[in-house]
């Protein structure tokens, strides 16, 4: 519940929608831990103080899953208040990355074509980033 005054502190997140040029889209699996556990998601984090959105993702996708970033678009913003915590997802589109995809902290990954990404479990917040995949791939 929000208990203070005013409205509520949303948190900047950086997400990449990452593709390898054949329709494919990489995704992970969040720790039991985590807020939002055991959901599938793109790989990002939360924007620390004094970085930008593509620093923050360059910092996360190295950290989260050992690629380093060569070109990345935005592509969409989403607001989501999940009630015990409220969320901004800035996500990014990677095009062109150097380096091998994988779970450098263990998780769960892998490399899903979009028309299959609806059949996982993702937080509420993403089915609007499923969706639009979705249309761009039908043309
Ligand atoms: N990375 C990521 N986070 C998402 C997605 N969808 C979604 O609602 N979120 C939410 C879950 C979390 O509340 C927040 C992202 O935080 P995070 O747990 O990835 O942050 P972080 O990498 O800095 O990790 P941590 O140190 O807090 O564990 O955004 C998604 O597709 N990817
Ligand atoms: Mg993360």
């Amino acid at each position: 519940m929000n208990t203070e005054a005013g409205p509520k502190k949303s948190v900047l997140v950086a997400v990449g929608v990452i593709e390898n040029g054949t329709g494919d889209i990489f995704i992970c699996r969040r720790g039991e831990s985590q807020h939002q556990a055991c959901k599938w998601e793109f790989p990002g984090g939360k924007v620390e103080a004094g970085e930008t959105v593509p620093q923050a993702l360059a910092r996360e996708l190295e950290e989260e899953i050992g690629i380093r970033v060569a070109s990345c678009q935005p592509f969409m913003r989403i607001e989501h208040d999940y009630g015990d915590k409220q969320v901004t997802l800035d996500i990014r589109k990677v095009t062109a990355f150097e380096g091998e995809a994988h779970g450098r902290e263990g998780q769960p990954s892998r490399w899903v074509p979009i028309p299959e990404l609806h059949r996982y479990d993702f937080p509420a917040a993403n089915a609007p980033i499923v969706h639009k995949l979705q249309l761009e791939a039908e043309g």
